[in-house]
């Protein structure tokens, strides 16, 4: 059975969820759903920046899987070990799928998929899984971080701006 650490956000961690904050707010200016990702080493630089492309790449090309299958081609599967995948909104069991073949090995996200399914409902466009990102990974074969949902109420007021009034639900 895998190892899942679950933990607490560091104050990096928070730094980093508001970066993934700008990304979806810039993915929604740009007409896409407001997601947004980036892939971070161990001391916290920004690798890749990623946000929903529905737009471009079509309905599954959600901000983490597109990360992932951009990260994948640019770095090896080692050094991926040493990253973290940062995201507004927790994986769905897709991107949670991405993360784990792309031998990422640790996950820190800001709102629930519960949360998230809360602001979409059952919109068309986004009709939202509620099936926690853990509850996916526990069931591979790799020791993996997991760090969210973030208990911190301006960051969490941050994510949720860009979904009030954007869903038909
Ligand atoms: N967590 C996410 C849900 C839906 N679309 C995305 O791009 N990301």
């Amino acid at each position: 059975m895998p190892v899942i650490t679950q933990k607490n956000a560091t104050s990096d961690d928070i730094r980093l969820l508001y970066e993934t904050v700008r990304i979806a707010h810039e993915a929604k200016e740009a007409g896409n759903h407001p997601f947004g990702a980036l892939l971070a080493d161990k001391d916290g630089n920004i690798l890749i920046e990623q946000g929903n492309d529905h737009n471009e790449g079509g309905p599954a090309m959600h901000a983490e899987t597109a990360l992932m299958l951009k990260a994948g081609k640019k770095y090896s599967p080692e050094f991926l070990s040493t990253c973290s995948l940062y995201t507004s909104a927790e994986p769905c069991v897709m991107c949670s799928g991405a993360m784990y073949w792309t031998n990422v090995r640790r996950l820190v996200f800001g709102i629930t998929e519960s949360q998230l399914l809360s602001l979409t409902g059952s919109d068309d466009q986004n009709p939202t899984f509620d099936l926690p990102a853990v509850s996916v990974l526990s069931h591979g074969q790799k020791d993996l971080e997991v760090v969210g949902p973030v208990d911190d109420e301006a960051l969490v007021r941050a994510i949720i701006e860009d979904h009030i009034g954007f869903w038909n639900n």
